[in-house]
């Protein structure tokens, strides 16, 4: 049996902030890590596929420009798929945490390799990678930071197919000539126009409902589908999976849909959403569900177990399945940990969730991207809030226009009226993305429109659309 004070399940980025943040105030700290240290984040989800996004978005702002021009690098086509494959290979690091499992000695972070399960308060029994098994005990905490898989409905012949996932996607070998995706997510929205950009021939969405994108702003997955089709994304709306057969394993795929007729493709990607990775936590064994996200209060801390010291972060809570979101809620899991260790205060500032209450930032990284934070006009107004809306299209502002040829954006800003301030605020415009920090810093700090009025956009940016939304207010 082995002692720390703080033990951590799940080397994703969440697990490691909040090791190393607890490590640095000196709680002992040990990670446990089944497979590498990093998490899905680094191998298989945001790093590799904004890798692979990255020169499809670039290609297009080119293509925005007179006087620009792409040349054909790749058999004829602008991009060199073998190459944005390499360089998504140097950017995963080769799929070796080596780099990350020095940064966690660096941090004072003991890093034990192998399947952690609770049994019982505190403990957590660890089966190593060479089959042996190893005992720890927690002192203060236990944080769960598994993180979460990947959802294959149940559709007759799917999972005998071995359809992709996020992990074969983003860690594509060779573009498959034919895709087809079930889901209108972001992870289908983005991979489809990667591998359509990377030279994929025909790619098919497959989508249950009428829209892309359905938690955000409508005009959000309406723009992103109108510009899907553009690049020649064949997106079937109302449509879904009944059947799937692959004779052949790694050969060709049929998938019958609902609507009647089939389609025949090289690969069949699954972007139908994810669940927590709670399944084999032995949750059973301090009395919590066995399966399903992990509820926990303000503090991160697992509502259903007594004296509280089980904190759970990151996609396994289920609040936002976002990489900065996980990040933040280990570091109030963190400083709440420490506090509660040394016996002092534990509701300092930073010490509560606050933002996942105001909602979450988020960026869908497509052309044109999808920029989003706090609520949307639909959660405003089922929440009750006495709503006003402003919105503008963003190619009027001379820093947009001047971007490029067919620049197209437009901008939503949600108020509260009662109290001046905004609930919520969406970009969709090609590179918005840096736009998004200033809604974050106005919607979570709750600064009224009066005060935003000062503060003046330089000309010619695109930030000036802040302006233009205050004037459509009637500022
Ligand atoms: C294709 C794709 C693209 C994405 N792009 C973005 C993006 O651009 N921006 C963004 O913010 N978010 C993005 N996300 C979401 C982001 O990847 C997740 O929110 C993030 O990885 C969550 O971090 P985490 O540490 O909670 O979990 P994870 O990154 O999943 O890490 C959990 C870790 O726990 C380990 N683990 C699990 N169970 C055990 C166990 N029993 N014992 C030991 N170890 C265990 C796993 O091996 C894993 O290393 C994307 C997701 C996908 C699928
Ligand atoms: N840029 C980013 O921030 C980024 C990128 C990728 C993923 N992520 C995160 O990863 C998470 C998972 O992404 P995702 O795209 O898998 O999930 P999602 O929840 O965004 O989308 C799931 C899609 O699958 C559909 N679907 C669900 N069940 C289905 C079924 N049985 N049959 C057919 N379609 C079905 C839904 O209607 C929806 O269109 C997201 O919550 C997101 O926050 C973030």
């Amino acid at each position: 049996m082995e002692v720390f004070d703080v033990i951590v399940i799940g080397a994703g980025p969440t697990g490691e902030v909040a090791a190393g943040r607890v490590a640095a105030a000196g709680l002992s700290t040990v990670i446990v890590e089944s497979e590498l240290a990093g998490g899905e984040c680094s191998y298989w989800a945001c790093m590799p596929s904004k890798a692979l996004l990255r020169p499809v978005d670039l290609a297009g702002e080119v293509g925005r420009v007179t006087g620009l021009r792409l040349e054909g690098a790749g058999e004829g086509r602008p991009i060199d798929a073998a190459a944005v494959l390499a360089r998504r290979d140097a950017v995963v690091s080769h799929y070796d945490d080596a780099g990350q499992a020095r940064w966690l000695d660096s941090a004072g972070v003991t890093l034990v390799r192998g399947t952690g399960r609770l049994a019982g308060p505190r403990r957590v029994e660890v089966t190593t990678s060479d089959g042996g098994t190893r005992t720890l005990v927690a002192n203060h905490a236990v944080v769960l930071a598994t993180g979460s898989r990947p959802v294959i409905p149940p559709v007759a012949g799917l999972a005998a197919a071995e359809p992709w996932t996020n992990r074969e996607a983003t860690g594509v070998r060779a573009v498959p000539e034919r895709l087809v995706v079930i889901g209108g997510g972001v992870v289908a929205c983005e991979m489809a126009q990667a591998m359509r950009g990377l030279g994929a021939r025909e790619v098919t969405m497959l989508v249950r409902g009428g829209e892309l994108l359905t938690r955000m702003e409508p005009f959000a997955g309406e723009a992103v589908a109108r510009s899907l089709a553009e690049q020649g994304v064949d997106i079937r709306t109302h449509e879904s999976a009944e059947k799937v057969e692959r004779p052949e394993p790694g050969g060709e795929v049929t998938v019958r849909l609902t609507s009647g007729g089939t389609i025949t493709a090289d690969e069949i990607l699954v972007a139908a959403g994810r669940r927590s990775a709670t399944g084999d936590l032995g949750l059973a064994s301090v009395g919590l569900p066995e399966s399903g996200p992990i509820e926990v209060d303000e503090s991160m801390r697992a509502t259903g177990v007594a004296d509280g010291w089980l904190y759970a972060a990151g996609d396994v809570n289920g609040l936002a399945l976002l990489t900065h979101m996980g990040k933040y809620q280990a570091r109030v899991a963190a400083d709440v940990i420490v506090a509660r260790a040394r016996g002092e205060a534990d509701d300092r500032p930073g010490m509560r969730d606050r933002a996942d209450r105001a909602g979450a930032p988020q960026v869908v990284f497509t052309d044109p991207q999808v920029c989003a934070v706090g609520r949307t006009e639909a959660q405003a107004r089922a929440e009750g809030f006495d709503v006003r809306v402003v919105e503008y299209d963003m190619e009027q502002v001379a820093g947009g226009y001047l971007l490029g040829d067919g620049y197209r954006g437009r901008a939503k800003a949600v108020v509260d009226e009662r109290r001046r301030v905004l609930l919520g605020v969406t970009f969709v415009a090609p590179g918005a993305a840096e736009l998004l920090h200033a809604a974050t810093i106005a919607v979570t700090a709750g600064v009224t429109l009066d005060d935003l009025w000062h503060a003046i956009p330089a000309y010619p940016t695109v930030g000036e659309v802040w302006l233009r939304l205050l004037e459509a207010y009637g500022l």
